[in-house]
């Protein structure tokens, strides 16, 4: 009896960023198994972490990230789950799939449980719809289509650069939200995945999260957060904002939705707030800043259109505070870190739609 590949075994990493064991793996060891995990190792590096038996994967602690950066290294975050956009950097495959050590595998409303991996897989497989909303979600999906209206010189649709999950239980609030629902849980599976519209920015949570890394990779940088900066927890929206901006000038598609997995513990909020602060008040800025950026027709690789956004953000966020400044050159470093270690990407092939990696 031939038992099927899992699809993109060879060509999909698994990218944990960690302070702990790695226990939770046991639950997804059915859907993680066969694919190679990148596991990124915040904090001490002298603390071993603990792999459950029969998965393949390397582990980088900050010693490995050090000594493989050198001084590149300034631009990976310390002591912030930030870290992990090291694991999308190092990793070779064509796929990244990012989740964090305490999302569990949870069940759909059938009580089936959900693998979340094959969700994303589906979802980065299928073309998105940026250019005209689909009332009925995503059109590629199982029992749906286009709906009456939909012009058919749209239905091509275009790549999918990423894949944004969802969570039930724990839901991934900001520290004031927390803070006044502390006891408020996410019991609804809403199953739909649906595209986020062009020119329309979105607030990506790195918990549950996939990419196709050569679409978008370079565009996927978690700032700088945690030990030695102003800011935490805006990580994977920094990143959010800037692929959104990216991929809608590039022609590339971003899903919101299905898969949920189980987020099972709240981070402690008041920890959260102190982080989020100047996020919370920045943003008011700093989202006027990525609705109204745009991008030459010069910029027709990530890294170009990633060194152009970093020049903004130095000319018209710097005025918001020092901190941005540090970000741009951080940005900078980044891109020529990844560019150091993907020699052969964004080499400018170019894509189906005519944009170039
Ligand atoms: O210093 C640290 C702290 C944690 N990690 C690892 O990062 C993830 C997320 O950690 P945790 O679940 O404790 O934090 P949350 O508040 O739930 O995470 C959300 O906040 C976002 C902003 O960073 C994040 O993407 C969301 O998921 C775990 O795997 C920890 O082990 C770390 O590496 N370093
Ligand atoms: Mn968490």
């Amino acid at each position: 009896m031939t038992t099927s590949t899992p699809l993109l075994k060879d060509e999909l990493d698994i990218v944990i960023p960690t302070i702990r064991n790695l226990d939770f793996l046991e639950m997804w060891r059915p859907f993680f198994q066969p694919y190679h995990l990148i596991i990124v190792q915040d904090g001490d590096p002298t603390r071993t972490i603990k792999v459950p038996d029969g998965f393949d994967y390397e582990l980088y602690n900050r010693n490995d990230i050090n000594k493989i950066l050198g001084p590149k290294a300034s631009c990976i975050s310390f002591k912030d789950s930030a870290c992990r956009c090291f694991g999308y950097m190092v990793s070779k495959k064509k796929y990244i799939f990012t989740i964090d050590d305490d999302c569990f595998v949870a069940k759909d409303p059938s009580g089936k449980d959900i693998n979340a991996l094959e969700q994303h897989i589906k979802n980065l497989l299928s073309p998105s719809t940026p250019y005209f909303f689909n009332t009925l979600y995503d059109p590629f999906s199982e029992g749906a289509d286009f709906v009456r209206g939909y012009p058919f010189s749209l239905r091509e649709g275009v790549p999918t650069a990423v894949s944004h999950g969802l969570w039930l239980n724990i839901p991934d609030y900001d520290a004031p939200t927390q803070l006044v629902k502390p006891l408020e849980r996410n019991t609804r599976h809403v199953s739909a995945v649906m595209t986020i519209p062009k020119g329309t920015l979105f607030p990506m949570c790195g918990m549950n999260l996939a990419f196709d890394r050569d679409l978008i990779g370079p565009a996927m940088y978690f700032g700088l957060m945690g030990e030695g900066q102003p800011i935490g927890r805006y990580d994977d929206m920094w990143a959010g904002w800037c692929t959104k901006v990216i991929c809608d000038h590039l022609g590339l598609g971003v899903k919101t939705g299905m898969p949920y997995i189980w987020h099972s513990k709240a981070s402690n909020p008041f920890v959260n707030l102190r982080k989020e602060y100047n996020g919370i008040y920045w943003q008011e800025e700093i989202i006027p800043f990525f609705q109204a950026s745009t991008l030459s027709k010069d910029s027709t690789t990530v890294q170009k259109c990633y060194i152009e956004l970093s020049n903004q953000v130095k000319e018209k966020l710097g005025k918001v505070d020092p901190y941005f400044v540090k970000l741009a050159d951080a940005m900078v470093t980044w891109i020529e870190a990844w560019d150091e270690l993907n020699p052969k990407q964004g080499s400018g092939k170019k894509l189906p739609n005519g944009s170039a990696k």
